[in-house]
């Protein structure tokens, strides 16, 4: 199976690693800065679960078009416009698209930019980052791609993907309610980003004081209640499943959105908290503690002038 990885970031190039390793016939659409670290250095990852140097298969925005089989969407949201037309030349009708972005106001913008019959859901479990000099570091536990056909089907196109991934080192998923799924982990990444961001801090000195739980919750409810009122298949008792997942979290655990802010990078505030926000203002939900933390990325995005 051909697949394609439209960016070779933190969750492209450790994803992608982990299927050249185990042989898949990996390409990444990458620009052409990082193209040329790519030759020159190869892709460098630094894991818990092992490193490694890989040398992939690279190709830059071009009229050249090759078909692939899978197309993994990596880039960051600001980003994803571009990488649509990027990936162009290189789908076919048959082409299955599979967006690992957090969040889930992408899904609409791929949807109608394909055929919606092509677009799987999808999103990723992991904590990593890319280093000044390009290298891939991943730091925790946890490594899952989950993907599925949006209407939940479990097809003969999404076993034959499932059987493509499985075998590498991280764990690829193929689950049966994608869009739940993405719902949750949206709900997940909303809250962690905004209150360590918010914080400047990773989960432990939060988590660890009465009162910083009680805003971890706080925010949890509001974005719950939101996404309840936008008629989002969230389940019952979620946001107490959720506590529970940040109470095991290392205190070390850090938001790729704190870990971007520490660099002075472009943040997804608008696509994350910004289109939560939205949704509270078209359901008339109350959601403080989401306004001060959206207000707060939009000062960070002011002052660090992105
Ligand atoms: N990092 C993490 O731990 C996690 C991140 N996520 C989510 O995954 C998504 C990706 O994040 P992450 O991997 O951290 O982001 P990164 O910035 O590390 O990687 C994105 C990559 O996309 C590339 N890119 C952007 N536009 C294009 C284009 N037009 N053509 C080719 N390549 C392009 C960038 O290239 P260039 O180098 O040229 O800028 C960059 O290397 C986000 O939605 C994030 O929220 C989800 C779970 C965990
Ligand atoms: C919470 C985490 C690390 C889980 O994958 C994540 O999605 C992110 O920081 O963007």
């Amino acid at each position: 199976m051909k697949i394609l990885i439209l960016g070779a970031g933190a969750v492209g190039g450790y994803f992608g690693g982990r299927l050249m390793e185990k042989g898949e016939d990996v390409t990444f659409l990458v620009r052409e800065q990082r193209q040329r670290q790519l030759k020159t250095d190869g892709l460098v990852m630094k894991s818990v679960h092992g490193d490694a140097v890989f040398r992939p298969k690279t190709l830059v925005k071009t009229a050249a078009d090759e078909p692939f089989d899978v197309v993994l969407l990596t880039t960051k949201a600001y980003h994803l416009e571009d990488g649509l037309k990027a990936i162009e030349p290189f789908v076919r009708d048959y082409t299955v698209i599979i967006p690992l972005l957090n969040g889930i106001e992408h899904m609409e913008e791929i949807r109608s930019y394909f055929s919606p019959d092509q677009v799987f859901g999808g999103m990723c479990f992991v904590e990593s980052t890319v280093d000044a000099e390009g290298h891939i570091l991943q730091t925790s536990p946890a490594h899952e791609v989950v993907f599925g056909e949006w209407n939940g089907q479990v097809t003969e196109r999404a076993k034959e993907i499932e059987q493509a991934f499985s075998g590498t080192k991280a764990s690829f998923r193929l689950s049966d309610a994608i869009q739940q799924e993405m719902w949750h982990k949206y709900l997940f990444i909303s809250t962690l980003s905004g209150i360590t961001s918010l914080m400047r801090s990773p989960i432990g000195p939060i988590r660890d004081t009465l009162e910083g739980r009680t805003y971890i919750q706080q925010l949890f409810e509001e974005i719950r209640l939101t996404m309840e009122a936008a008629g989002a298949p969230i389940a019952d008792g979620i946001v107490e499943k959720q506590m529970r997942i940040i109470e095991k979290q290392s205190p070390t655990m850090k938001s790729s959105m704190l870990r971007d802010m520490e660099k002075g990078s472009m943040i997804e505030a608008d696509h994350l908290q910004g289109y939560l926000l939205l949704l509270a203002e078209r359901y008339g939900i109350e959601t403080p503690l989401l306004r001060l933390i959206y207000q707060h990325l939009k000062v960070y995005e002011k002052q660090s002038g992105i």
